[in-house]
């Protein structure tokens, strides 16, 4: 990519595609095209044709999904498998069309089987049955990996797919109900800990509430009092996060070094598994992560868990090998990167 490449961020307000505008620039990228949701509806297969005719990208980066936890996932399992392969379909086929340099595709982790083994590698994909919980996003992710591969093997296009771990960090999603693990409890025990201190009208001010007894409630109902928080399932389910600004980095860091011939053996007969993993390859139990949030944020009430909520996936731990052997690692470990986030959080709300 040269300096001045025109390069388009999808999804560059969400947590990983904010990151990707933001390490763009620093590494002196000056073209960068982006739109809002609102701007541009990629679900709509004319508007993305139209958008890609008027301002043909060199390059194009798709960091935008629908995305959510473990219960937003496993609730609204139509929209997910619907708007996740609209989305993918149309910029990944008016990529082909427009002749698009290179293109990333961000899938994820939950590709892998549910009882995969562990450390999870690139060639597990489509070994045996995937969680339920977050099946149908898992499989419009499948079909965006074996898109980007299809259109190279047919096409000659250049597109990569890379699967990253759970990401955390500056503009993620907080709602207490769809959002991922790290956010939701840096947004529970906060509130807690505020709620401990009569602190009600920051909590007021954070739920957009006018009354204190209105967000007692609110909060009530996702098992979150003065002097006690609850986490969803058993707490024993394991899982592997990544910072987002890392998860950037790494994206970039494909871009400039790597292209779709690099990533199969010349003698190979059936090209699959092309895709890479992105992660830190280091794990820990939602129990300790709840404990090391608490510890950072100062609550100092109970952890009690709700096991009527689901646990997911028991363990999905990336095998970071391949990326780690093209040369990036991660830079900022998890108690480091909440700290960061948390204080983020708070400036921000
Ligand atoms: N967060 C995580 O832990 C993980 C994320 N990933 C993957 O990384 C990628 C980025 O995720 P993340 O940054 O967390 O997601 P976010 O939800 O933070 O951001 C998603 C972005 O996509 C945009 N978007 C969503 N739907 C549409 C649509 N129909 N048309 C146009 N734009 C749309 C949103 O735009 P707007 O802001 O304007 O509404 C938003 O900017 C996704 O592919 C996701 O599957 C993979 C593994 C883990
Ligand atoms: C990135 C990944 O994210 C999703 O998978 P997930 O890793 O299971 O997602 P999660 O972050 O929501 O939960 C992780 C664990 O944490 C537990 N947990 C405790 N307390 C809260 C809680 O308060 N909120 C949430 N969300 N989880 C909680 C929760 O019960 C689970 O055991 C995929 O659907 C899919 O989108 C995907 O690819």
């Amino acid at each position: 990519m040269d300096k001045s490449s025109k390069i388009y961020i999808a999804g560059h307000r969400g947590l990983v595609g904010s990151a990707i505008v933001e390490n763009l620039k620093s590494k002196g990228y000056i073209n960068l095209l982006t739109r809002t949701h609102k701007e541009l509806e990629l679900t709509n297969q004319k508007a993305v044709e139209s958008f890609f005719e008027t301002e043909k990208p060199d390059y194009v980066i798709l960091a935008a999904a629908k995305v959510g936890g473990i219960v937003a996932n496993n609730v609204y399992r139509a929209d997910f498998i619907y708007e996740n392969m609209m989305i993918q379909n149309n910029v990944i086929h008016q990529s082909y069309k427009h002749n698009v340099k290179k293109l990333l595709f961000l899938g994820s982790t939950c590709i892998y089987p549910k009882n995969a083994p562990q450390p999870m590698k690139e060639e597990y994909l489509l070994t045996d049955t995937l969680e339920y919980t977050n099946e149908p996003y898992a499989i419009a992710k499948i079909a965006g990996i074996k898109m980007c591969e299809s259109y190279n093997l047919q096409y000659g296009t250049n597109f990569i797919s890379v699967m990253p771990t759970n990401l955390y960090g500056p503009n993620d999603n907080f709602d207490l109900e769809k959002s991922h693990v790290l956010p939701a409890l840096i947004r529970k025990i906060y509130l807690a800990k505020l709620l401990n201190e009569s602190d009600f009208d920051t909590v007021k001010k954070n739920l957009g509430v006018d009354t204190t007894q209105e967000a007692i409630d609110y909060l009530k109902s996702f098992g979150v009092s003065s002097n006690s928080v609850e986490i969803w399932g058993s707490g024993k389910p394991k899982r592997e996060f990544l910072w987002s600004k890392d998860m950037a980095d790494a994206c970039v860091f494909i871009m400039e070094n790597r292209n779709f011939s690099d990533t199969f053996d010349k003698d190979q007969k059936e090209i699959r598994n092309t895709h890479i993993n992105i992660g830190t390859g280091i794990d820990i139990s939602i129990k300790e992560l709840a404990l090391t949030i608490k510890e950072i944020i100062g609550f100092e009430g109970k952890l009690v868990f709700n096991t009527e909520k689901p646990d997911g996936t028991m363990k999905k731990l990336t095998d970071v090998t391949k990326l780690n052997e093209l040369g990036w690692k991660h830079t900022v470990e998890l108690e480091e990167g909440i700290k960061k986030v948390y204080d983020w959080y708070v400036t921000n709300n």
